[in-house]
């Protein structure tokens, strides 16, 4: 479904993707691991268009995505960081946005699974932090995209709000859907990874099942695998 191609990716003199090329299909939930500043972020943002390599190609269903827009309808993302103007009610945040991408949404569902009946007609600048990450996520998920990735979904969330994700991931992945997510939350990967691609220095360093990761490395335990790739250990 996405095919990336060689990429190729600087910030000025600093190398953050060296040469990466991956083929993510459908159906799947993969995790991009790596540690802080290897390029997680960046590899998603060239997916989506918001950042331009310097070589190499990213193809959605066969075609170059490069200069293209049109294929980003169809890709549902929920940012690290999503700013909306604070003032903003959640309902007139959720009417504006259907505005904008003029497609059918399933929003009310949403807001009952994430309980969010009763906070509906608060301005966004008043809203607890795990609380904004559920309205960001409820925009990621409510327009029913065959791509759905995520940036650190889980920041703010509790326990309960956590196991509606993996509910929700699991339900998008069986309606044979692509979610990327990026996460530091070990027992969410292990949980609901069908692969995990973990990135080192902007190379991807492993690719494969959380349990190809664990006989790798010989651990069992997935937090002290990643540990150790992440000081190049055992592999
Ligand atoms: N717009 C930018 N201009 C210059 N450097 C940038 C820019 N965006 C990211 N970088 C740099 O690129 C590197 C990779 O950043 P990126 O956000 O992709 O990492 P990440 O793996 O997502 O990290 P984290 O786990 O901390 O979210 C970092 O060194 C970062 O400082």
């Amino acid at each position: 479904m996405i095919e990336i191609l060689n990429l190729q990716k600087s910030y000025g003199k600093n190398l953050i993707l060296k040469d990466i090329s991956l083929s993510l299909e459908r159906g799947r939930i993969i995790s991009i691991l790596g540690p802080n500043g290897s390029g997680k972020t960046t590899l998603i943002k060239s997916i989506l268009g918001l950042v331009v390599p310097q070589i190499g190609d990213i193809r959605f269903d066969g075609e170059s995505i490069l200069g293209k827009w049109e294929y980003r309808k169809k890709i549902a993302y929920l940012p690290q960081i999503a700013r909306f103007p604070e003032n903003l009610k959640i309902k007139e945040l959720l009417n504006l946005i259907k505005d904008i991408r003029e497609q059918n949404a399933d929003d009310n569902y949403l807001i009952q699974f994430f309980g969010l009946e009763k906070e509906m007609n608060k301005a966004l600048r008043n809203l607890s932090g795990g609380t904004r990450q559920k309205v960001n996520m409820l925009i990621a998920f409510m327009f029913d995209s065959p791509v759905i990735i995520l940036d650190e979904p889980t920041v703010g969330l509790d326990p309960v709000a956590i196991t509606r994700l993996k509910e929700l991931l699991e339900r998008e992945k069986d309606k044979d859907k692509l979610i990327l997510f990026t996460t530091h939350i070990m027992s969410l990967v292990e949980e609901i990874s069908d692969e995990i691609i973990f990135l080192l220095e902007g190379e991807i360093y492993f690719k494969g099942s959380v349990e190809e990761l664990n006989q790798l490395n010989g651990s069992g335990n997935l937090e002290k695998a990643i540990t150790n790739l992440m000081e190049k250990r055992n592999v």
